[in-house]
């Protein structure tokens, strides 16, 4: 697929952009700060519905205004869909696909299939769990739309039976200081509590069966591409790690076998099991302990955890690999994602650009930001947009200065 148009209307640093764009290589080129990253980024949330860079939607907005719009025409085997989003301030966010309101943002997920790769993705490697679960919920949600919906009732179950936990935990404490019963509140939050369980063990296996089936098929590709960057490397492995610890299958998390759908019902039992045995625990710190948001994704090199212990061009090449496995792993389904490369030639030694560009030129379209031209290898120096950021009296704003046609050929 490709987007074959970008709109932007008061998205970070652009008040008005229009561009149209085409498959291949694409640079934008332009100083630091001046603007390249927060078109990527756009496509970025049109794809995901997140950012890469901010967990809430407020820093995209543009200073000074309350709303934003991204817009894409994507063309997909021949197939055009243009995608298009309102981000409002301090109100629901509204999406439309070729101009008809949907009902969620969400159903635009799937239209537009990015795989972005950013400095910030070392914090694959040597961030929190919640960095990896991110990688493989925005995986899984891109490669099969509706587990955003499912991912969406997890959390606002988690949300619920953790205030609930908090005001069991509270009563009965109280009542423990007191001598006596717990309080009317403490009583129906543990009796409540049970009805929670069971809905958080129904949509967390099936958020724990899709990521498992996730990271089987991911792995192999894992494989190959950290092989391909680092070939002189120990060789790069994957591993799910869930709370459910020995209650789940070691065939599950090996990655041996995948979870089917008749599996799902077998890990919501074990989940159910996994909470009562820490149901006192749970109550006691006021926190839910067991599922899918407290799983990791553990990375290695030969036998080594890669967190802690590669080296930080190690460290580059299995946060690059893990986005690269992502793509090729898109690809196989059937579809050829949009690649997105955000300053990170610049990172790379000799080898691993080559490595990189060779995925590039194969990829549908790349969109790819450097500081200075002479960071992108020269057979991905297509099509350069200029990008710069004036002062002017409504704020910094970010421009297009020229756009340079496909140098390789004059
Ligand atoms: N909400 C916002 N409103 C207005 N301007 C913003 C907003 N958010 C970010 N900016 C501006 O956008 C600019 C940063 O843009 P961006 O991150 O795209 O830079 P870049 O060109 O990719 O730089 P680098 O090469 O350093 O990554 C900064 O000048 C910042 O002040």
């Amino acid at each position: 697929m490709f987007v074959r148009a970008l709109s932007l209307r008061d998205f970070r640093s652009w008040d008005a952009l229009g561009l149209n764009l085409r498959p291949g290589c694409t640079v934008f080129v332009g100083p630091n700060g001046h603007g390249k990253t927060n078109v990527l980024e756009a496509l970025g949330y049109l794809s995901t519905l997140s950012s890469h860079r901010v967990s809430s939607d407020a820093p995209l907005i543009r200073t000074g205004t309350a709303q934003a719009f991204a817009g894409a025409t994507v063309v997909n085997t021949g197939r055009e869909l243009t995608v298009d989003l309102e981000l409002n301030e301090g109100k629901s966010n509204r999406a439309r696909i070729n101009q008809s309101p949907t009902r969620r943002p969400r159903e635009i997920l799937g239209i537009l299939q990015t795989v972005l790769f950013a400095p910030e993705d070392l914090s694959l490697v040597r961030g929190d769990p919640g960095d990896r679960r991110r990688y493989l919920d925005e995986l899984l949600t891109s490669r099969i739309p509706r587990m955003a919906a499912v991912r969406a009732d997890y959390e606002r179950v988690l949300r619920q039976r953790s205030a609930l936990l908090k005001t069991a935990g509270g009563a009965l404490r109280r009542s423990s200081r007191g001598g006596g019963r717990p309080s009317e509140d403490g009583a129906s939050a543990l009796a409540t509590l049970e009805v929670w369980d069971g809905h958080l063990a129904a949509h967390g296996a099936q958020l724990l069966a899709g990521r498992l089936h996730l990271v089987h098929d991911l792995a192999p590709h894992l494989a190959e591409s950290y092989q391909s960057l680092a070939p002189e490397s120990r060789p790069a492995s994957i591993r799910y790690r869930s709370s459910l610890g020995s209650s789940l299958p070691p065939e599950f998390t090996a990655p041996a076998r995948a979870p089917e759908a008749g599996d799902i019902a077998f890990l919501e039992e074990r989940f159910l099991q996994e909470l009562s045995v820490m149901r006192s625990k749970e109550i006691e710190r006021g926190v839910c302990l067991v599922g899918p948001h407290r799983d990791d994704l553990e990375l290695h090199l030969g036998d080594t955890p890669a967190k802690g212990f590669a080296s930080h061009g190690e460290s580059w090449s299995f946060a690059l690999s893990l986005r690269l496995a992502g793509f090729a792993l898109l690809r196989a389904d059937g579809s050829d994602p949009v690649l997105m490369l955000d300053d990170v030639f610049a990172e790379l030694d000799r080898k691993r650009r080559r490595a990189l560009a060779k995925v590039a030129l194969d990829a549908e379209q790349v969109l790819i930001t450097a500081a200075v031209p002479e960071d992108v290898p020269e057979e991905l120096d297509a099509v350069r947009f200029g990008v710069e950021a004036r002062d002017t009296d409504r704020g910094r704003i970010s421009h297009i200065l020229e756009e340079t046609e496909d140098r390789r050929d004059g």
